[in-house]
C-alpha cells in the first residue's frame, strides 16, 4: 500500500495498515524535509508519485480540501483502510479511500462516502448518510438519520441530534451540540450550536 502524506494522521494510517499486516510500499509527501515516517523513507512528492504505477493507495491527509484536490488528481486505486477494532455494521456502505479509526462505529444502513475519515472512538448510527471527503472527529457521535454534505469537518467531541442535515464544507467546532439544520460552509460552535461565520466556498 502506498500513503500519500506524511503527519500524524498518515502515522495512525500506517498503525491500522500494520495490524491489518498490509504491507507499506511508499509513503509520499510534499516537504522535502521530512525524510521518513516510522522508520520508512519519503519516497519523493505527489508529482513523484504519479509517475509511477500502483495499485493501491490511500491519500493519509486530514484537511479535507486538499484531501479532494489530491484525489481527484490520482489515477491509482484507492483502498480503504478499517481499524480491525472498529465495528461496521455489515448493512452499511463505505467509499473508496475511506479510513475508519479503532473504536469508531458504523451503523446499520448508514453510507459514507469516498475519502472520508471516520476518526478514533466516534460514531455513526443507523441511517446516517455521509457524502464524499467528510471529516468525523474522535469522539463525535452523529444520532441516527443525520445528513453530512461534501467537505464537512464535524469536530472532536461535538454531538447531532437525529435527523439534523449538515450542509456541505462546513465546520462543527469541537464539542458543539447541533440540534438544527446547518447551512452550506456555516462554522457552528457551542451548546446548542450556532453559526458564527461561513467558510468561503474553494
Ligand atoms: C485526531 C485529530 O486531531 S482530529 C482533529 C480534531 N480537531 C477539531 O475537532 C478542531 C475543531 N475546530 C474548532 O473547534 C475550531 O475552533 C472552529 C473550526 C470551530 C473555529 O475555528 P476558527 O474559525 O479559527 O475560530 P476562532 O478560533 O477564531 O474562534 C472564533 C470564536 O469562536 C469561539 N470558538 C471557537 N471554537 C469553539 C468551540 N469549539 N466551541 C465554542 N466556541 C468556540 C472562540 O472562542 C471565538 O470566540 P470569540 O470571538 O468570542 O473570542
Amino acid at each position: 500500500m502506498h500513503i500519500i502524506g506524511a503527519s500524524g494522521h498518515a502515522k495512525v494510517i500506517v498503525d491500522i495498515l500494520l495490524e491489518l499486516g498490509v504491507e507499506i510500499s511508499g509513503i509520499w509527501d510534499e516537504n522535502s524535509r521530512i525524510e521518513a515516517l516510522m522508520g520508512y523513507p519519503i519516497k519523493g512528492n505527489f508529482e513523484a508519485f504519479k509517475k509511477i504505477q500502483v495499485e493501491n493507495v490511500i491519500i493519509a491527509i486530514g484537511n479535507n480540501t486538499i484531501r479532494k484536490r489530491i484525489s481527484l488528481e490520482l489515477a491509482g486505486n484507492s483502498s480503504v483502510a478499517i481499524h480491525p477494532k472498529a465495528v461496521i455494521s455489515r448493512f452499511s456502505s463505505v467509499g473508496v479511500g475511506t479510513v475508519i479509526m479503532a473504536n469508531a462505529t458504523v451503523n446499520v444502513s448508514a453510507l459514507i462516502g469516498k475519502h472520508s475519515i471516520i476518526n478514533t472512538n466516534s460514531s455513526v448510527d443507523h441511517d446516517c448518510i455521509l457524502e464524499d471527503y467528510v471529516h468525523i472527529s474522535p469522539q463525535a457521535g452523529l444520532a441516527g438519520n443525520v445528513f453530512v454534505g461534501e467537505g464537512t469537518h464535524i469536530g472532536i467531541g461535538a454531538s447531532v441530534i437525529q435527523g439534523v442535515k449538515i450542509g456541505k464544507w462546513a465546520n462543527v467546532g469541537a464539542g458543539a451540540v447541533v440540534i438544527r439544520d446547518v447551512p452550506d460552509y456555516a462554522v457552528v460552535v457551542g451548546n446548542p450550536g450556532k453559526v458564527i461565520r461561513y467558510n468561503t466556498p474553494a
